[in-house]
């Protein structure tokens, strides 16, 4: 049997809803209740690292979870790892740990969309499915993976897209990679793009701003009254943003911070094509990056790992072209 490791950090998975219908973080964790299940599918060991919902969790928290994971990949040799998180914000950890873990074990994360006492509750079959695709040997060298209601996702392309919906976790641009039938683990692609930097930290302090008709540069003013080490701005379509933010961001780049562009459409790339005002082309004359397809909250994750390596422009357009 393979050793799986899994790790629960918290979430709706480990949280139950009151008469109230308030729902609340467990005490105990209660996808430790499935143990005994599981071990069905795998030599399980869990051990409850962390039991935040997942708004409360930060760079800094996915940073000692990557550490964590590669201690215990060290010193027990897991064939296998699985996280439960909440989903909040599942599709950053999960990101992160995929461009700064270098493993080829296959890691998996897995949440619920409904607490463990809610009729229909999805964190059993996700914790089980997460286990089976952990020790199933053609996951490794896969990356970070997410699964969640039968399908297997790339922790690149994965985005939460339904605030209560248990099929809420998609990619949309390519499809899940893979699903889990009753009785087998079922792949169809293979991630072509694997990256891997080296980092010592998760502090970088990169906001991450939305484009909106009519925008006041105003509101961007907070980027000057403290220390910025890098931006991501979510464009319209293309790549395009409205003219009166324009020179906010010349300021800022001036002031040799850099500026990596990522569209607000959840498909399709940015491009320098547009030679208007605010166009796509005039932004990159400018010095802004051009992001591939990545959305923005991955953008700002990505942009935070990459700033320990470099803030030169040309090798951070590189680095985001892959
Ligand atoms: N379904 C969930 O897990 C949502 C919850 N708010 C969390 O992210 O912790």
């Amino acid at each position: 049997m393979k050793k799986i490791l899994v790790i629960n950090t918290g979430g709706t998975i480990a949280m139950s809803v009151d008469a109230s219908e308030g729902v609340k973080p467990l005490d105990d964790q209660a996808v430790v209740k499935n143990l005994p299940f599981l071990q069905r599918y795998a030599d399980v060991t869990m051990v409850n690292f962390l039991n935040l919902p997942s708004p409360h969790i930060t760079p800094a928290v996915m940073n000692d979870l990557r550490l964590f994971i590669q201690q215990e990949l060290d010193q027990h040799g897991y064939d296998g790892v699985v996280v439960t998180h909440g989903t909040d914000t599942l599709e950053e950890t999960a990101y992160f740990l995929d461009i700064t873990l270098p493993v080829t074990v296959p890691v998996v994360l897995t949440g619920a969309m409904r607490s463990s006492n809610e009729l229909g509750a999805d964190g059993p079959v996700n914790l089980i499915s997460s286990v089976r695709v952990a020790a199933d040997p053609q996951s490794r060298d896969k990356g970070v993976l997410v699964v969640f209601n039968d399908e297997i996702h790339a922790a690149r392309h994965v985005t939460k897209t339904h605030t209560s919906n248990v099929a809420t976790f998609q990619s949309p641009a390519y499809g899940p990679i893979g699903t889990i039938s009753k009785k087998s683990v079922n792949y169809h692609h293979a991630p072509l793009v694997r990256e891997h930097y080296a980092i010592e930290h998760a502090n970088a302090n990169v906001p991450l701003i939305k484009a909106v008709a009519g925008m006041d540069p105003n509101w961007l003013d907070f980027l000057f009254t403290q220390q910025v080490d890098g931006l991501v701005v979510e464009a319209f379509g293309l790549g395009n943003l409205p003219p009166a933010v324009v020179p906010v961001l010349g300021k800022l780049l001036d002031k040799g911070v850099p500026i990596v562009l990522v569209s607000r459409c959840y498909n399709g790339q940015v491009q320098d094509v547009y030679d208007y005002e605010g166009g796509g082309r005039k932004l990159k004359e400018l010095g802004i990056v051009f992001s591939n397809g990545l959305n923005g909250q991955k953008a700002r994750i990505k942009l935070m790992v990459v700033l320990q390596q470099t803030r030169d422009f040309g090798e951070l357009q590189r680095l985001f072209e892959q």
